[in-house]
């Protein structure tokens, strides 16, 4: 049985982790990102000038399937598309040795200014995965049968490497136990229920999050609107339509974010949600929390999980998620 481990790096202010995977002959940067479910690359048929900076998949190792095709659009109005090829995808010793690799033949700019990332390694359910006719299974869902255990995990941590595991747990990751809740699958996300919150030193939670997704690939926490108001009414932020969203000071003093998930309480430290300068040098941070108007459910993106170790677990049959503190 298979498992093993591989490095999450941040890009700059946690914006992105990238992790080293071997497609073939190349080795490329991926984005692991539990919101979406296609592994797809800069490639040899991605136009040159779309492709500046990045590493490629070469796609002559790969066996095409004919006729087959993929295009993506994520939240942010990004996206790409392409070919696809069959081919050996190898992702920290764990080897899919047929995996479904989606060659870009067309990227926006948002990925291709982007340099450290050369694609994304989708980890969210395969019923979300874009390919056509015949829709394709993530890395995960290939390799899944050969695991020691159905499920990875997730280690991200505030600008420092973490990592992800497949097939294991790593027990030194974490502190205290580890709280399951059951995902609901039908999205095609990991989605779950998150529970009362508080704001500061006062632990005690009240009110009700909701339904909530773990996604590795979006870098703030996404939270319904009167949460986020009634942060940064303790935080002294404020809501700037200029930078589009809340602001804060950077002065250190932002108060924590407690969310209970079933039933024990997460904290993300206040320094996470001093996220980053709105331009450098300035003392006037943009908000790590932010509300998710607009978007029907919370996103529990890199903010939220950098300050735990996550679970993403298959094993039992029915999906859930484990959370434990870091
Ligand atoms: N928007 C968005 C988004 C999301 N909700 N999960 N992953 C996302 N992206 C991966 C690369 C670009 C955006």
């Amino acid at each position: 049985a298979q498992s093993g481990t591989v490095a999450a790096d941040p890009q700059q202010y946690d914006q992105a982790y990238l992790s080293p995977v071997t497609i073939g002959n190349s080795q490329l940067m991926l984005d692991f990102d539990t919101g979406s479910a296609d592994l797809w690359a800069f490639s040899n048929e991605t136009p040159a000038s779309e492709s500046v900076g990045h590493a490629k998949y070469d796609s002559s190792t790969g066996t095409e399937l004919q006729g087959y095709s993929w295009s993506i659009t994520y939240g942010d109005q990004s996206g790409a598309a392409g070919n696809v090829y069959a081919d050996k995808v190898v992702v920290g010793g764990v080897t899919a040795t047929k995996q479904a690799v989606e060659a870009a033949t067309s990227i926006s700019t948002s990925f291709s200014d982007n340099t450290d990332s050369d694609g994304l390694l989708g980890l969210a359910f395969s019923s979300i995965n874009t390919v056509t006719p015949k829709q394709q299974t993530t890395f995960f869902d290939t390799v899944k049968p050969t695991l020691a255990k159905a499920l990875f995990t997730c280690d991200l941590k505030q600008g420092n490497a973490g990592s992800y595991t497949f097939g294991y747990i790593d027990t030194s990751k974490y502190t205290g136990s580890v709280t399951y809740v059951p995902v609901d699958d039908s999205q095609g996300f990991w989605s779950f229920t998150a529970g009362g919150y508080s704001v500061g030193s006062d632990n005690a939670t009240s009110g009700s999050v909701g339904v909530s997704i773990a996604d590795t690939g979006t870098s703030l926490l996404y939270l319904p609107a009167a949460v986020a108001k009634a942060y940064y009414a303790k935080a002294g932020g404020k809501f700037d339509n200029q930078q589009g969203g809340y602001t804060l000071p950077c002065n250190g003093n932002a108060p924590d974010f407690n969310v209970a998930i079933g039933g024990k309480t997460f904290v993300v430290p206040g320094s996470y949600i001093a996220y980053a300068p709105i331009t450098s040098g300035s003392q006037t941070c943009f908000g790590g929390i932010q509300a998710n108007t607009g978007i029907g459910f919370n996103i529990f993106g890199d903010v939220f999980l950098k300050a735990v170790y996550a679970i993403f677990d298959v094993s039992q049959g029915a999906p859930r998620l484990g959370f434990a503190a870091q």
